[in-house]
């Protein structure tokens, strides 16, 4: 924690609030969202600064303390309009026009030195207009779980929304899926944005295409603004949109992410991943693991994820229609697929240490270490981890060196496939220069980082908490997870 001194409750020089706040969302009008208040919480402990974000906020760490994070985020004080979004969304496929920002808002927009606008979003700061029958709270177990998720994953390279802070707010909150009464937490979270796909969906149900063009006009602006000059700008924002999200789907398989909660309010128009609730990395390959306790039929299984981002692009073409010629849409969707495949390929390929690999046996070398993996059920992270760390030059010797010294032999020598897997590995890296071998080092070291954020683990540093306020196995985490360059 940065312990640079300001008085606590001195807020004319708290940095927070002297940024540039732009208006974006606000100056589209009160058809978008509602102005509210946050809670008044008994306590603002702050439990988590993102120091490493500070810089793109145009913020010196050093410059920053303590008390400047939660009396802007833990007491909310000295800004406004906070605005609570209004959407709706295809819940687990049931449309719901109950939605809204129900324990969050936008506390505000800011232009990074990046030069892109970013969103500042609560969560767990209170009731507003959507809460329906919740508390508008966040459990503490529910904020560190968020800001882990965020963190491993944009190590990872997925694109992410990141947690600027975490604060605990002293409630006890009842919870059917957290022993109970369990602690809460305001988390903070900087967004590229948060239109989401139900954004649209409320519009198109309440029959508004003229507040439906306004939005879409100002996400092409903020989100898109290269588009702006072409004739045809909304297609070409449908089929980016496309592109971006079947990216961003092909970078959670890549990762081993399971997001757990694909609904259409869950989905960001910008294509950025965030709201990370039940989500669970793999512990092993497995198509149907499924993260979330209620997903009873497991629609956001694993391996359902590429199907369902494309199935709710797919339901987007209906509020969208008003604006966007519908056969365009779908002749931009049937891109999906191929933009899905280049990139986990792509993506798959550096975890097995290659930059890229223009051979005919690329995508045997993907089929085999797919099957390989969901076969001996060796661990997901571990088996990447393996490689990375066990890779040496003799593996070009002879196929039996391939991957020796790791404990994965014990486990998989047996198996054919396996077997087979290190031959096809030998033979690839026979067909390159000798030279090559420390870049695929290097390459297998960049993509595949020794800690994985695996449920058991986050549990190993949940408990310490829960039992006796002992913060220091989590710090020790997240430095785990960021110091992997
Ligand atoms: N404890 C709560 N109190 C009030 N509303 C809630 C609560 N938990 C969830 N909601 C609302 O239920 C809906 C779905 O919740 P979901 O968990 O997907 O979103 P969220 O996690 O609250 O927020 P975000 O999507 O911004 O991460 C949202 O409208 C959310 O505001
Ligand atoms: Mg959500």
């Amino acid at each position: 924690m940065n312990l640079a001194q300001t008085p606590n409750n001195e807020n004319s020089h708290n940095p927070f609030l002297t940024l540039n706040y732009e208006p974006a969302l606000e100056s589209l009008g009160d058809d978008y969202y509602d102005e509210v208040s946050a809670a008044d919480f008994p306590q603002h402990i702050l439990r988590w600064r993102n120091d490493a974000l500070l810089p793109l906020l145009g913020l010196n760490p050093q410059a920053v303390t303590d008390a400047d994070f939660s009396n802007a985020f833990g007491k909310f004080q000295g800004r406004k309009p906070l605005l609570a979004l209004r959407y709706h969304g295809y819940q687990f496929g049931t449309y719901n026009p109950n939605l809204g920002d129900g324990r969050g808002f936008l506390y505000g927009q800011i232009r990074a030195t990046d030069g892109q606008l970013y969103d500042f979003g609560t969560k767990g700061s209170g009731k507003t207009p959507y809460s329906r029958g919740g508390d508008g709270m966040l459990t503490l177990k529910g904020g560190v779980r968020e800001v882990l998720a965020a963190e491993a994953l944009h190590q990872l390279g997925v694109r992410t929304s990141r947690c600027l802070t975490m604060i605990e707010t002293g409630l006890s909150l009842w919870r059917g899926d957290e022993p109970s009464p369990t602690r809460s937490s305001v988390m903070v979270r900087v967004n590229s944005s948060h239109i989401r796909f139900g954004t649209f969906e409320r519009l198109h149900y309440l029959q508004r295409p003229d507040l439906s063009k306004k939005l879409l006009d100002h996400v092409i602006q903020y989100y898109y603004p290269h588009l702006i000059e072409e004739k045809n700008q909304y297609v070409l924002f449908y089929a980016e949109l496309v592109k971006r999200v079947a990216e961003l789907t092909a970078q959670w398989m890549a990762a081993g992410f399971c997001h757990a909660v694909l609904n259409t309010d869950n989905m960001s128009i910008t294509g950025e991943s965030f709201d990370y609730g039940p989500y669970a990395f793999i512990p092993t390959y497995d198509p149907y693991f499924t993260a979330a306790y209620f997903d009873y039929y497991r629609r956001y299984c694993y391996s359902h994820q590429p199907s369902i981002c494309q199935l709710n692009l797919e339901m987007l073409q209906e509020p969208l229609k008003a604006i966007i010629d519908k056969a365009e849409m779908e002749s931009a969707l049937t891109k999906f697929n191929q933009y899905y495949q280049a990139e986990y390929r792509s993506l798959m390929l550096k975890k097995l240490g290659f930059e890229e690999l223009q051979l005919p046996e690329a995508n045997e070398l993907l089929n085999l270490t797919i099957q390989f993996l969901q076969d001996s059920q060796v661990g997901y992270h571990q088996f990447f981890y393996e490689m990375a760390v066990n890779f040496a030059n003799t593996w070009r010797d002879d196929p039996e060196m391939v991957m020796k010294g790791s404990d994965l032999i014990s486990t998989s020598g047996e198996l054919k496939i396996f077997e087979n897997w290190c031959v096809l590995y030998h033979k690839i890296l026979n067909y390159l220069d000798s030279e090559y071998m420390d870049v695929i080092a290097q390459t297998l070291a960049k993509n595949n980082p020794q800690t994985a954020l695996l449920r058991p683990l986050i549990e190993s540093v949940w408990e310490p908490i829960a039992q006796e306020d002992n913060w220091q196995p989590f710090d020790d985490l997240v430095k785990k997870i960021t110091s992997h360059s």
